[in-house]
């Protein structure tokens, strides 16, 4: 067997950075060599296990990159849309793989991750459990059965009411799905809230609603309605484990892979 896979988490105070910890102590695969906060954040605390609620793990939690990243093979990244493009620059000028579930990210955000991995590998996805991957696969392929003219798609979620961004990430992971089963582009198709009088729905359009509350983790429902009849595809996450569990199994997919830009389809074979 070869050696465990050496991972560095950054945002290591946050909802996901506490989960991610857990879960690299959890994999007999992986070993946890690096964590990072910002200076002053309130969930700072010495050492990253006793930060994640598993006791000492002897990796203190560092403010400077140069230390976190130091002996990291892998950096696992749920943070904020502009420290993971700084991260992202690190990681390429460093050859780490850099593993992304930060959401919300723009069109400028996208396109500059595009550019770092030219020099590393990156794994990218707005939900990085197996349930929802497999979810867009259904979703791709019923959207690609049903007519368009007949069936109207509508992409439901909800979360915690400390999430930042809408649509959710995996919402429009999921609208992606249903825009490429039906071979048409999702922005040009998208619409993402109705207020108002907004006249009778666009044939062909995929539209999505949010929902924000309490400590839900995430559900999200893809709704195809049709005249008469209806059919909803749902995941409900229960725990932050999930997502958690996925990003650690895409740190260790990436070792020995080429520099790019991959997705959890291709991590979990589903492509
Ligand atoms: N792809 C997936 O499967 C999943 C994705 N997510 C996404 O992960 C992200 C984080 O979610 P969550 O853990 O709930 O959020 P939290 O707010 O709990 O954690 C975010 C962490 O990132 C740090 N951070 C934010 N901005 C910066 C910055 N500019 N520089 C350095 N550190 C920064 C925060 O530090 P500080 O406390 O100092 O602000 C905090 O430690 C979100 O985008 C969310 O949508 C979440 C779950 C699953
Ligand atoms: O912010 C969250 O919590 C989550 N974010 C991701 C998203 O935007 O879809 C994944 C998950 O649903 C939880």
């Amino acid at each position: 067997m070869s050696e465990p896979l050496s991972i560095a988490v950054v945002g290591a105070g946050g909802r996901m950075g506490r989960a991610l910890i857990r879960a690299i102590a959890e994999d007999p695969k992986a070993r946890l060599v690096g964590a990072l906060e910002r200076e002053g954040a309130d969930e700072f605390m010495e050492d990253a296990g006793t930060m994640a609620g598993i006791g000492a793990l002897d990796v203190a939690v560092a403010t400077d990159p140069d230390v976190a990243f130091k002996d990291a093979e892998a950096i696992l990244d749920f943070t904020a849309p502009e420290a993971t493009r700084s991260f992202a620059d690190l990681a390429a000028e460093r050859g780490i793989a850099h593993i992304i579930g930060t959401t919300g990210m723009s069109t400028d955000d996208e396109a500059h991750i595009h550019v770092a991995a030219e020099k590393t590998p990156i794994v990218k996805s707005g939900n990085m459990s197996m349930g929802v991957i497999l979810l867009s696969v259904l979703v791709e392929k019923a959207a690609a059965a049903l007519e368009a003219s007949d069936w109207d798609i509508e992409v439901l979620e909800m979360h915690h009411r400390h999430k930042v961004d809408a649509p959710s990430g995996t919402a429009l992971l999921l609208g992606q799905a249903a825009a490429t089963g039906r071979g048409i582009d999702l922005e040009h198709n998208a619409v993402r809230m109705r207020d108002g009088h907004t006249g009778p729905r666009a044939a062909g359009a995929i539209g999505f609603a949010t929902l924000r509350g309490g400590s839900v983790v995430g559900e999200h429902s893809v709704i195809m309605a049709g005249a008469g009849e209806r059919v909803e595809l749902t995941h409900y996450a229960e725990d932050r484990a999930i997502f958690a569990r996925g990003a650690v199994k895409a740190a260790l997919w990436t070792r020995g892979k080429a520099p790019g830009l991959y997705s959890m389809r291709d991590v979990l074979g589903l492509t």
